[in-house]
């Protein structure tokens, strides 16, 4: 299949969440497995000091009375085509923020589907989020291209209908008050990134208004969970920690929390329970309730807790100065650093992950990777990937709560902090954590499965194992049915 991925994240050249880190891995799983994919991403202007671009652009084209340029190379470390949406909208050395960012993405959506009809064809394209979210209202029209959208995040649902009319082409049939909830409806499958988020955004708890429309089109919506470039984050060949190790030589792994320890400033103390987090610092990922109790938590342990995010600057600022009040106990880096973020992951004890609602998550599966064990709030994705840690039965991956409340998270890191004594138990868990199968294979063949769907195709059915000669003679002719 041809498929076009358009977003406005492509890791490792623009990321600032987990968006970017699956439209930077999966095209590259779908490839390998026969599918010709490509990505369409704006030219951001920090992208020359990351890779090789060409000067001259492959195609000129034309959206919103605005000229553009496409250009073509590949996404670094990879053999998967990528087309760079050229305009000097696009300058600026970042991806999000700024007061044109509706018209901004609108345009670039825009320009991606004049693409697909004058320049390159896909069969199917593949939009992530709202910034992309018009694309299906206008393939609507071209009944030879079809569409999925993938919801990353519902919090964000881009302009309102008023302002699409104003700026872009908004046909006759369309419908929906703004560009996710016209997506929804033009898509041909939708789906987001966990089973349990597909099933929650058709509950007013978790729908941000639009549960009624996601409920009513739940016959085209699927859940299919992410999974993590497990060649990129794999901490045995991982050359931005201090020490590479693996589930059988975690004893190597100390020397990672000790060099972490000293990196960002803490107390030099193997034995001490060290809690890391990496986010963006927003209401999604439960800052509040972090805050509401992190100061009572580190003054009755002997915890440690480094913390590196960006985002609003109220939680910037109240994160800052709960670190200066545990000076050598408490670490905040308020940057993007993807290399501090793994040497977090792969020197922590605890990864911290208390969310308000979570589509899936990538950090959580990243900490399992790296040997820190998730304490997490059982929502979304985060039910899916981290399973509560049962002593007793020597199951489970990590620590986890259920409701939204201060108090309940203090127990469960009361409990994670408690469980951390207990040596042999803690290295086990870690180790069922590390053992966790996070690779994109299984979910990339859903994607496929997804895709065929639209062509009312069955799934795909599972590589069989070669058959003995002997067998084939005894059974019956086989008729390509299962
Ligand atoms: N300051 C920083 N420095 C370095 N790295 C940082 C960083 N802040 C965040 N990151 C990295 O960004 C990624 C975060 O991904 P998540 O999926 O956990 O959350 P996010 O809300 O961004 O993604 C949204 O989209 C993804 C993808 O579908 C869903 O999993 C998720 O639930 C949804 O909210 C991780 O790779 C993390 O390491």
């Amino acid at each position: 299949m041809r498929i076009l991925f358009v977003a406005a994240e492509a890791a490792p050249i623009a990321k600032v969440g987990g968006m970017g880190d699956v439209v930077g891995a999966l095209p590259k799983i779908l490839r390998d497995m026969g599918h010709d994919v490509r990505i369409f991403l704006p030219y951001y202007g920090m992208l020359p000091d990351k890779m090789e671009i060409p000067t001259e652009p492959i195609w000129w084209g034309s959206a919103m009375f605005q000229s553009f340029a496409v250009y073509e190379t590949v996404l670094p470390g990879t053999d998967v085509p990528l087309y760079l949406f050229g305009h000097p909208a696009f300058s600026p050395r970042r991806i999000y923020g700024g007061e044109d960012e509706d018209w901004r993405f609108t345009f670039f959506a825009n320009g991606a589907a004049e693409f697909c009809w004058n320049y390159w064809k896909p069969e199917i394209v593949n939009c992530h989020d709202w910034h992309t979210g018009m694309i299906p209202v206008w393939m609507h029209q071209s009944p030879d291209i079809s569409t999925v959208f993938t919801i990353h995040n519902l919090a964000y649902q881009g302009p309102w209908r008023w302002f699409l009319e104003k700026t872009t082409w908004c046909p006759w049939y369309m419908q929906g008050h703004n560009t996710m909830a016209a997506a929804v409806q033009f898509a041909d499958k939708v789906n987001t990134v966990s089973p349990t988020y597909a099933e929650q955004i058709q509950t007013a708890a978790y729908g941000e208004t639009l549960e009624g429309l996601l409920s009513f089109i739940s016959g085209k919506l699927s859940g299919i969970i992410n999974g993590i470039d497990t060649e990129v984050y794999d901490p045995a060949t991982d050359k931005y920690i201090a020490q590479t190790f693996s589930a059988d030589t975690l004893e190597k792994r100390k020397a990672n929390k000790i060099a972490l320890q000293e990196e960002v400033g803490l107390e030099v103390n193997s034995k001490a329970f060290f809690i890391g987090i990496v986010t963006r610092l927003v209401e999604q990922k439960g800052i509040d309730l972090i805050l509401n109790i992190l100061d009572r938590f580190l003054a009755y342990t002997d915890a440690q807790f480094v913390l590196l995010g960006t985002g609003d600057r109220y939680y910037e600022t109240q994160m800052w100065q709960l670190a200066s009040r545990y000076p050598g106990r408490m670490a905040t880096y308020l940057l993007y650093n993807d290399a501090l973020a793994r040497r977090i992951y792969a020197g922590t004890d605890a990864f911290l992950m208390p969310s308000r609602f979570e589509p899936c998550g990538i950090s959580q599966m990243m900490a399992l990777r790296y040997g820190s064990v998730p304490i997490v709030r059982r929502t979304g994705g985060l039910v899916d990937t981290v399973f509560h840690h049962d002593p007793t039965n020597h199951a489970g991956t990590g620590y986890c709560f259920d409701r939204y409340e201060p108090l309940d998270l203090f127990t469960c890191m009361i409990r994670a902090w408690e469980g951390f004594r207990y040596k042999d138990y803690w290295e086990q868990l870690q180790q069922r954590g590390m053992s966790q199968d996070f690779s994109w294979y299984q979910s990339a063949k859903e994607y496929v499965n997804l895709y065929r769907s639209i062509y009312g195709l069955p799934p795909q059915e599972e590589e069989q194992p070669p058959q003995q000669e002997e067998a084939q003679v005894d059974e019956p002719v086989a008729t390509g049915k299962s």
